[in-house]
Order: C-alpha cells, then sequence, then structure tokens
C-alpha cells in the first residue's frame, strides 16, 4: 500500500476533477503492474494497472475504494477487477462518492473476492489529499 500512495503521489494534483488513486497489484511477493489515476482524471488507476497482464489470484492494493459505476457508463473498475479474477482487494480509504460509496468493495464482496479497508488508511488520506476530495463530493470548496 505503501508504493501504491507513492505511485499516486507522482500525478497529485493533476487528475481534477476526479481523485488521485494509485493501483498495485502483487502475486506471490511480486508487483505485476502498477499505475496512477491518469492526469486529467482518466483513465482510473485499477483500469490502467490491469491490462495487459494476468491478474488472476492476485492482491489488488488500491489507495481508495474501486469505482462501482463510471460516470460514462462504461465498466466499473470494481467490475473490471472481478472480470480479472483478482483474489482479494486491499483499500486503504473508502470513496464518499455516489459513484463509489460502498457499492466498489459490495461489488467484489458479491463477488466472492475479499476485500480489506482500512490499511495505511490516514497514510493515504493525508498524503494524497482525500479530504479536499471529501468536501468536492460533499459540495464544499476544497
Ligand atoms: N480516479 C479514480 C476513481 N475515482 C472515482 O470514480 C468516480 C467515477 O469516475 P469517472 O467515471 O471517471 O467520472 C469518481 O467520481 C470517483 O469517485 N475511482 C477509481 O476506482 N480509480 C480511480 O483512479
Amino acid at each position: 500500500m505503501r508504493r501504491a500512495i507513492a505511485v499516486a503521489r507522482a500525478n497529485l494534483g493533476k487528475t481534477a476533477p476526479n481523485p488521485v488513486v494509485g493501483c498495485v497489484i502483487v502475486r506471490d511477493g511480486v508487483i505485476l503492474a502498477e499505475a496512477a489515476t491518469a492526469p486529467g482524471g482518466r483513465p482510473h488507476a485499477e483500469e490502467q494497472a490491469l491490462r495487459g497482464i494476468d491478474a488472476s489470484g492476485a492482491t489488488a492494493y488500491v489507495t481508495l475504494e474501486p469505482c462501482g459505476e463510471r460516470s460514462s457508463g462504461a465498466a466499473s473498475c470494481s467490475l473490471l477487477l472481478v472480470k480479472a479474477g483478482i483474489g482479494r482487494v486491499v483499500i486503504a480509504c473508502e470513496d464518499p462518492s455516489p459513484y463509489a460509496a460502498g457499492q466498489g468493495s459490495e461489488r467484489l464482496t458479491a463477488a466472492g473476492v475479499p476485500v480489506e479497508i482500512g490499511l495505511l488508511a490516514d497514510e493515504a488520506f493525508a498524503t494524497l489529499h482525500y479530504q479536499a476530495w471529501k468536501d468536492a463530493v460533499n459540495g464544499h470548496q476544497p
């Protein structure tokens, strides 16, 4: 997760209107792929990390709950993770957005993927400025 936070940090401040997210996919202690939300907010971190790898049975470390819906109607990151056969998802912080807000983790859990929430949550929240994202979701000026 510390690596996912560092990967995300590289794009901090560049991903509006979306939060910056880091994703690292690991199997047997080996990093298969890692990515951050792209400048401009899309594509999402998980979407990029999953491209071109066999993630079956692997663990995804993500700094923010994977989205449960896309504003474009495209496949959500939680669905992409399920389709890729991911074995486990470890999340730092919950995403308050209506596009996530529990839906992402619920979708994973419903598909039988174990989900853990809260690993390095304080560190991710502070380092990746998620308070500003929370304020934006709640209609406050960040
Ligand atoms: N940037 C980011 C996420 N951002 C979340 O996804 C929501 C929908 O994004 P969009 O469909 O692009 O408008 C957005 O409101 C935010 O809650 N989610 C993720 O799984 N990974 C990412 O890298």
